[in-house]
């Protein structure tokens, strides 16, 4: 998509109201060229020509404004269209989709080539109206003297062809601008999120350095080379006026009749076609880099459409369960990271395996063998590959798995902490102090406006943070990914001797991955897991010792 079909898309229509103020911009300004040339070169009536020419400036001042402020507001209404559609689509995707497509991608998109576009708005009102001008211009010109007219329509036929054989050349310069930006992106977030490994391995540091300063050359040299060909555009232009002129006042007077003053006033008018073809020639980088972004934001659009196809939307979307539930069935289920090309993707299943309502499932194994895909699988987080995955007999399809997912409240091992408690943001805030207290956290954060006041914390205050708004949430099924990691021993004990048997209590379900094997016995089954597949289950007999949450 261009910039002009975005902004003929996006103008409900307005588009044709938009080239008729730039004609008459355009018009206006040629007029008043035109008239003042007359003035100079013809005499006559002097006041009368004073009246038109100032009419002309009032008709291209109003008309211009128009021309630059609609084009400016129907591309920011655009933008911001395209924005929240981008959010939608972000939020409606499947895990595994924004998984693959990586958090640099779309940073790039919806903050650097936005604003390239949001930038280029005067940019492209300018272009539309420097081309109105032009046309009108032309036909002063060709009022002029037709043979002048054939000349300047030939040589710029000349310069428009050389201009448009180096159309290809820029994009493709353009194109690798834009992927070694996100190279950029990723480059720069593994550096910040990597600073502490940086300042103690100075070899480190100084690999990270040389990596960022490849990719910058990179960039830099297909930055300098995209600009090298647009400035190149600019001195053809620039030639070709200087051609026309130099033909127009030494060989155009040699083969037809022209006076010289007829001369004069042509040169005066070339002169003057010449700025608005400089500021279209000169505005073409923007509007081409436009478009480039634009086709930048559609691939992106397009793939989260890919990523979201087959997701049902929220108004279609179907809750047999209101909320309660007696078992989840996993009956043969199997699930395949899809990566491209990868013959050695993760697989886990076929699992076979029911969970029942207030149990306590623990769910152990080694490093990568599949603890936390089998979570994401049971969560209808990754779709099955094959098997069935039911609910009280209700199988997990698109069509509910919205609803399905609701019935979790998940810490996961790599956990995000919104800044808001959003999902809660009506939390009883005398409950909320409560549990900070137990969670021994209320000395270093306060709740105020659905916010806690810092979220800077160490990992193990930030898990217990994580864990009270887990139990604001009051779900019927409680997972938590290896959360008493970080806890210190006292923590450790409250979790699994008081917190636990308290949520069973409650009827919660708790499904906890663990390596905690000297608490194993407050599972009432343990299921171990290995190379993705169920290596036993164990049963074991459940303490009851519950305490109140909240
Ligand atoms: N997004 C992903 N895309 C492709 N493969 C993945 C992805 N996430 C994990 N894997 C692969 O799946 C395997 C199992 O990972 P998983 O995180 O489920 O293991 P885990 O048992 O939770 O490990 P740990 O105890 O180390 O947390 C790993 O070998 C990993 O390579």
């Amino acid at each position: 998509m261009t910039l002009w079909e975005l902004i003929r898309r996006e103008s409900s229509g307005e588009g044709r109201s938009l080239i008729a103020s730039a004609t008459l911009a355009g018009g206006a300004n040629a007029l008043g060229i035109a008239l003042i040339n007359a003035a100079a070169t013809e005499g006559g009536e002097k006041v009368r020509s004073f009246i038109l020419i100032a009419l002309c400036v009032l008709l291209y001042i109003v008309c211009s404004r128009r021309t630059y402020h609609r084009t400016t507001a129907i591309i920011e209404q655009a933008l911001k269209k395209i924005k929240l559609r981008v959010i939608d689509k972000i939020e409606r995707a499947d895990l595994q989709g924004i998984e693959r497509l990586g958090t640099s991608e779309i940073y790039d998109r919806i903050t650097e080539n936005m604003s390239v576009v949001s930038d280029s708005a005067g940019i492209t009102a300018n272009f539309l109206q420097s081309l109105c001008i032009l046309a009108c211009a032309s036909i002063y010109i060709l009022s002029l003297s037709p043979p002048a007219f054939m000349l300047l329509m030939l040589l710029n036929g000349v310069g428009m062809m050389r201009y448009f054989a180096r159309n290809t050349e820029i994009g493709e310069h353009l194109r690798e601008v834009a992927r070694k930006r996100v190279t950029f992106f990723d480059q720069i977030t593994d550096m910040l999120k990597g600073v502490k490994e940086m300042r103690l391995s100075r070899r480190r540091a100084q690999d990270v350095r040389q990596d960022i300063s490849v990719t910058t050359e990179e960039l830099r040299s297909a930055t300098v080379n995209a600009n090298n060909l647009f400035n190149d555009n600019l001195i053809l232009a620039q030639c070709v006026l200087f051609v026309l002129l130099i033909t127009m006042v030494f060989v155009l007077p040699q083969h037809v009749s022209i006076d010289s003053v007829k001369v004069t006033t042509l040169v005066g008018a070339v002169l003057f076609f010449w700025s608005p073809l400089g500021g279209a020639v000169g505005g073409m980088p923007a509007y081409k880099r436009s478009n480039m972004a634009l086709a930048n934001i559609e691939a992106l659009e397009e793939k989260l459409e890919r990523a979201a196809r087959g997701v049902v939307p929220p108004e279609k979307a179907e809750d047999p369960w209101k909320g309660e539930f007696s078992t989840i069935e996993m009956d043969d289920v199997r699930f395949a990271y899809a990566t491209e090309a990868d013959e050695h993707a993760f697989q886990i299943g076929p699992m076979n395996l029911s969970i029942t309502r207030g149990e306590v499932v623990f769910v152990v194994g080694g490093n990568g063998s599949g603890k936390s895909t089998f979570m994401k699988v049971l969560m209808g987080l990754y779709p099955v590959t094959s098997g069935t995955l039911c609910l009280d007999g209700t199988q997990i399809r698109a069509e509910n798995v919205a609803s399905y997912r609701e019935m979790f409240s998940v810490i996961f091992a790599d956990f995000h902490l919104f800044s808001k408690l959003y999902g809660v943001l009506d939390a009883d805030e005398q409950l909320v102090q409560r549990l900070l207290k137990q969670m021994q956290i209320a000395d270093k954060t306060s709740y105020v406006d659905a916010r806690f006041t810092t979220r800077s914390l160490s990992t193990g205050q930030r898990k217990r943070l994580a864990m009270i708004v887990s139990l604001l949430e009051d779900r019927p099924i409680c997972v938590f990914d290896e959360w008493a990691a970080d806890q210190d021993p006292e923590f450790r004990r409250y979790f699994y001797d008081e917190l636990i048997p308290s949520l069973k209590a409650r009827g919660k379900t708790v499904i906890a991955v663990t390596h905690d094997d000297r608490y194993f016995h407050y599972a009432d089954r343990v299921v171990t897991l290995e190379y993705g597949q169920v290596k036993s289950i164990e049963e074991h007999a459940t303490r009851s010792k519950a305490a109140p949450v909240g």
